[in-house]
């Protein structure tokens, strides 16, 4: 029997001795008895723990070199009323980037002053509602935001004595995902605001200008899913370097830098996490080298991870449907799984050519394998999980399959396609279920189809 990938699998996940899987002291078959399928099944522990980590392990390199630092939890990963406040619980702040993940997070109990707003468009109402929570931090992401900001906040009555928190998203022209990152000078795309030509640096003179706002530091996020932590070090550089541009110009030093977040996890067998211990210490003390090189004080940092806190502690589990060998034009026989969800519960492989592992969760099912393609059930073609792995010869309709990693970007970015109801977050924890997030029903379409 071959085992589970501890980087892969949440930590709780076992194999029993029919080689089915077992998820915090529960068989997938009775999870999927009791909740139904698809389903997302979330280890709460493996969560806590994975937030605990960058907690500790943030908090001790940065305080060996004399600072101290906020990990505030992506929201946009996955957020829902019960994370939220496991995340709070554990220490974390949380990041929201809409007034949907805003009002979760509040509503989980979260104090506005450890929530910070994101977003490249938002509404007056978000940063109205933003401002009124008295969030930690709104991050402004453009330079006619900051105005807007200005005015909501003069609106609600916040002046010189009770200025609103500020920063400001700065685009390093670092760029970072899968396996390398890229260094540019001029930046083409949406967020942020551009350190080249100075655009940055005027943004942020142009918030000191603002008596109703408070500017707290400087935001910089390089990528998702990033496994050279080299980019994060040449990224807090750029972003010290534009502190002390800023207290040069300004006599203005900023408190906080926050460093983003993007740490890439392990989807597949072999892939290996960003360790969150050494990029810590890698990244302390690069930022310790880089001020003393200038002869500054240390600021505060934050860091905002979403995939690296949530990815690996949810599987989803599918019921086997169709089983349909199709024999391709060189006479080889592909064997196309289909599995009761698909691209409405997981949109990363059609969207990013993500790739998945899966394996029978009910049985070891039989040593022989066939080459398999494991398939959803919408009427597209592009509906694909797993588009090439190798499943036991004998997979059979009724057979359950369990897809690991699926906890970032999953539900969060699940729809309704084909009217599919999306599935529920069940939690798992010491041998017992809890649902989180429950399934969508016929009555949810109608509640929103009125005729
Ligand atoms: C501003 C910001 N912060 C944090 C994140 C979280 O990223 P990840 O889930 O890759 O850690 C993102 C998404 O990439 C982001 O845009
Ligand atoms: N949704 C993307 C990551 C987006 C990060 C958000 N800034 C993914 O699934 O990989």
């Amino acid at each position: 029997m071959t085992g589970l990938d501890a980087h892969v699998w949440p930590q709780g996940a076992t194999l029993d001795a029919d080689g089915g899987i077992v998820l915090a002291g529960l068989p997938a078959a009775e999870l999927a008895a009791e909740h139904g399928t698809p389903v997302y099944v979330l280890d709460e522990q493996h969560f806590r723990d994975r937030a605990r980590l960058f907690v500790r392990s943030f908090g001790e390199a940065f305080g060996d070199v004399g600072t101290t630092v906020d990990v505030y939890y992506a929201g946009k990963a996955f957020l829902s009323v019960a994370v939220a406040r496991w995340a709070h619980e554990e220490g974390l702040r949380v990041d929201t980037a809409s007034g949907g993940e805003l009002a979760v997070a509040l509503r989980a109990g979260v104090p506005g002053s450890a929530v910070g707003l994101h977003g490249n468009n938002k509404s007056d109402a978000e940063i109205a509602r933003a401002v009124d929570a008295r969030v930690g931090r709104i991050v402004v992401d453009s330079v006619a935001e900051i105005a807007r900001v200005a005015q909501i906040a003069q609106a609600a009555g916040r002046g010189p004595e009770d200025r609103v928190p500020v920063m400001v998203r700065v685009t390093t022209g670092i760029h970072a995902g899968g396996h390398e990152f890229v260094s540019t000078a001029h930046e083409d795309q949406k967020f942020g605001i551009s350190l080249a030509g100075g655009a940055a640096l005027a943004a942020l003179q142009e918030v000191l200008r603002h008596e109703e706002l408070e500017l707290v530091g400087a935001h910089a996020h390089i990528g998702s899913q990033i496994q050279d932590a080299q980019a994060f070090e040449v990224n807090a550089r750029a972003m010290l370097g534009l502190r002390e541009s800023l207290r040069a110009a300004s006599g203005h030093l900023l408190p906080e830098l926050d460093l983003g977040g993007g740490y890439g996890i392990a989807y597949v067998p072999g892939e290996i996490p960003i360790d969150v211990p050494s990029l810590a210490r890698d990244l302390a003390s690069t930022v310790a080298a880089v001020c003393a090189e200038i002869g500054t004080s240390m600021p505060r940092i934050s860091i905002e991870p979403g995939r690296s806190v949530v990815g690996s502690t949810t599987v989803t589990l599918y019921r086997v449907g169709v089983v349909k060998p199709v024999t391709l034009d060189d006479g080889s026989v592909r064997t196309y799984v289909s599995v009761d969800g698909g691209m409405s519960d997981n949109i990363r492989p059609a969207l990013y050519d993500a790739r998945y592992t899966a394996r029978l969760a009910n049985r070891q099912g039989s040593t022989d394998t066939v080459r398999a393609r494991v398939v959803g059930k919408h009427c597209e073609s592009g509906d694909i999980v797993i588009p090439d792995i190798a499943l036991p010869a004998d997979v059979a309709p009724g057979d359950l399959l369990a897809v690991p990693a699926t906890g970032a970007y999953g539900r969060s970015m699940a729809s309704n396609y084909n009217l599919l109801l999306r599935p529920p977050v069940v939690a798992v924890h010491d041998g017992t279920s809890r649902v989180v997030v429950r399934r969508e029903t016929e009555d949810d379409l109608f509640a929103l189809d009125v005729g």
